[in-house]
């Protein structure tokens, strides 16, 4: 079995008289990349916070790194790196002058401060700019230098708030290509994200949160297969191969004009392999078959628009 670098269990919090973490479970797979999910103030934030420590929960077991974080929560700090919605970028300063002061916090040599803080300008791309005010930087670079930072102390587990949130789609794809460049050094990155795009890319697992709770959980795929909308589509270009389909098919909606019929599948190889059985035994060769299975904003709607998912399969879910 996988060791946990983010095991919650039961993770509650509540201001005043608003529960906004009602129970959440959490479980991340060392080395994965887990992404939370969920509309505006559904408690992503707050989830993070907690995870690293800055503030903490009222109920819930967690371990962080293999820590607890109520009984030492030191220990998480040592191992975890936080990169928030509000950056630590000080933009009065030079990028470099950033990272240095970050190896100071680190209590780093001088020496060995310098030699981190080049590598990782480096590998960020940013050693052209490293002796510019980081006030001076796109909002890319500014993300970049973020992320530099939080690497200086060389932390195992990542938290990153939203790290692509206003950023062109050139500099999303390279954030997205550090994000993975990271977890192939074993490093394990919890994020949070608005775009549903970025989870399906990025995580392994995605937990969409809503009202406190976690919805679901599960790779996107699995996600994708809870909701309806899911079918296999057929196309012929022989008239008469239609006919017979749509006979040896009647629960198809069809389009004549296309020659196209549309059968409702949750797309796993099961329900595959029994269409194809019915096609093979009636004698049937389509000359396209596609299988379409909704995409993660149906997911995404479905699951936080309080209309519930029909007929949850438990063993997705998990
Ligand atoms: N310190 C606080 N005092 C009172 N309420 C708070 C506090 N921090 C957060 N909340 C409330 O908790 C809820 C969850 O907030 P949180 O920032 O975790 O949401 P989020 O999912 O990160 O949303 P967003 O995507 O908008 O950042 C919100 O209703 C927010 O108003």
């Amino acid at each position: 079995m996988t060791d946990l670098a983010i095991a919650a269990n039961g993770l509650r919090k509540s201001y005043g008289d608003k529960t906004v973490l009602d129970g959440i479970d959490l479980a991340v797979p060392e080395g994965t990349i887990f992404a939370l999910l969920g509309p505006n103030g559904a408690g992503k934030t707050t989830a993070v916070k907690i995870l690293s420590t800055l503030i903490t929960a009222d109920a819930g077991e967690t371990r962080v790194g293999g820590h607890d974080l109520a009984a030492d929560p030191q220990a998480v700090r040592a191992a975890i790196g936080v990169t928030g919605q509000f950056s630590a970028v000080d933009g009065l300063i030079t990028g470099e002058e950033n990272m240095l002061l970050m190896a100071d916090l680190h209590h780093l040599s001088k020496r060995e401060g310098r030699r981190v803080a080049a590598e990782l300008l480096e590998r960020f791309d940013l050693t052209e700019a490293a002796k510019k005010p980081a006030s001076t930087y796109s909002g890319g670079m500014k993300r970049r230098l973020d992320i530099a930072m939080t690497l200086v102390g060389s932390p195992r587990i990542i938290f990153l708030d939203e790290p692509t949130t206003g950023l062109d789609p050139r500099s999303r794809h390279t954030m997205w290509q550090i994000i993975r460049e990271l977890v192939t050094d074993g490093v394990t990155v919890l994020l949070t994200t608005q775009y549903l795009e970025e989870a399906d890319e990025l995580a392994d697992r995605i937990a969409v949160l809503n009202d406190g709770k976690i919805a679901a959980q599960g790779s996107a795929e699995e996600l994708k297969r809870l909701i309806p909308g899911g079918h296999v589509r057929l196309r012929f270009t022989d008239p008469a191969a239609y006919q017979n389909a749509t006979s040896a098919l009647p629960e198809a909606s069809r389009d004549d004009e296309s020659l196209t019929l549309q059968i409702p599948s949750d797309g796993s190889q099961r329900e595959l392999r029994s269409l194809l059985d019915r096609l093979d035994s009636a004698g049937i060769e389509a000359d396209e078959l596609t299988v379409h299975t909704p995409d993660l904003d149906d997911v995404f709607f479905a699951l936080t628009g309080g209309t519930g998912i029909p007929n949850q399969p438990k063993e997705a879910v998990r």
